[in-house]
């Protein structure tokens, strides 16, 4: 199957469930996720940071997925730039031909957002690209923090309609309270709901976009620590709010961390374990395991789009 636009997938899926972005740094990665959603019948966005660019060599990346296409023939499959953060940075990806780009001016003022937002997408739809856009900061917000701060980095619901009138995004990643990372808060998980509804309400049928969605699986956490990791204080969203944000408006769950913390603690669980074994595949095999095992799970029981292929 060659790819599939994101944008059917959310137009498929808004208001019942959302579809998984996850990020991909090598093939064990990429195998996992594709394992996943082949066995899972899911959906799935692949996503691709300007680190993991650097990191692997675009080149790489694209013909790994060009591999997962093939191997993956009946599940829709989508190419995307995760926080692009330049328009020649978005150029050349679609110019490789991934079908859909981030680009993240949410750290701009306003109108530069609107403005470098807009030039993307003039570039992109024409090649039958679709472009996700950034409105509000995602920076951890503390419980104690003042409602004037609050303001000031959660995207304002006025603005975010005016934003996807004047861009012309086909998606609008939000901030409501998460973070990207394993410390996405200090007290109580909060995330503000009300928000998100009078966002949905302003755009109905409008593809919302969630960062930061990873929930930081203590199981997860545990066993790293367990062998010799020090990750402490790590709070995620609790997959419980990330399952009602998927049925108010928000299409697209993105998750790393989570992705990270299996690989990683999974590595650390054989190297402790069988102090004798030195072959990459020992251990590289077990971690594409647990990325499987852990995106089937969120796909099943976090954001409900298994058997939606
Ligand atoms: O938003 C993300 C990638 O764009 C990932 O978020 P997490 O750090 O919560 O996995
Ligand atoms: O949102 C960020 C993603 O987790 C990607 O992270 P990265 O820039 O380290 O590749
Ligand atoms: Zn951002
Ligand atoms: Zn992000």
């Amino acid at each position: 199957m060659p790819l599939v636009s994101p944008k059917e997938m959310f137009k498929k899926a808004y208001g019942k469930y959302a579809i998984g972005a996850f990020n991909v740094n090598n093939m064990e990665i990429l195998q996992g996720v594709i394992e996943a959603a082949k066995e899972e019948r899911a959906p799935v966005i692949l996503q691709i940071s300007a680190g993991a660019r650097k990191y692997a060599k675009q080149i790489y990346l694209i013909k790994l997925i060009e591999a997962a296409l093939e191997d993956a023939p009946d599940i829709p499959i989508a190419v995307h730039l995760d926080h692009g953060d330049s328009f020649e940075l978005c150029k050349a990806v679609i110019d490789a031909g991934f079908n859909s780009v981030m680009i993240d001016g949410s750290h701009l003022p306003f109108e530069e957002n609107v403005k470098l937002t807009r030039q993307v997408v003039e570039y992109a739809h024409p090649r039958g690209v679709v472009v996700e856009g950034e409105l509000g900061r995602l920076v951890g917000v503390e419980e104690h923090v003042v409602v004037d701060e609050r303001e000031a980095v959660f995207t304002d619901p006025d603005k975010a309609v005016e934003f996807v009138e004047r861009t012309g995004v086909d998606s609008l990643a939000i901030s409501i309270g998460t973070s990207h990372g394993a410390y996405k808060f200090k007290g109580e998980p909060r995330l503000d709901f009300e928000r998100l509804q009078e966002i949905a309400k302003r755009l109905p049928g409008f593809p919302l976009v969630l960062h930061g969605a990873s929930s930081v699986l203590q199981d997860l956490v545990e066993k790293a620590n367990k062998y010799g990791a020090k990750i402490v204080g790590a709070q995620g969203v609790p997959e419980e709010m990330i399952r009602k944000a998927t049925i108010m408006g928000i299409c697209k769950v993105n998750i790393d961390t989570d992705l990270r913390l299996a690989f990683t603690a999974t590595i650390r669980e054989v190297l402790a374990t069988k102090p004798e074994e030195f072959d990459p595949r020992k251990y590289l095999g077990p971690a594409r395991e647990a990325i499987k095992e852990v995106v089937k799970h969120k796909m099943r029981n976090v954001l409900g789009c298994s058997g939606q292929a």
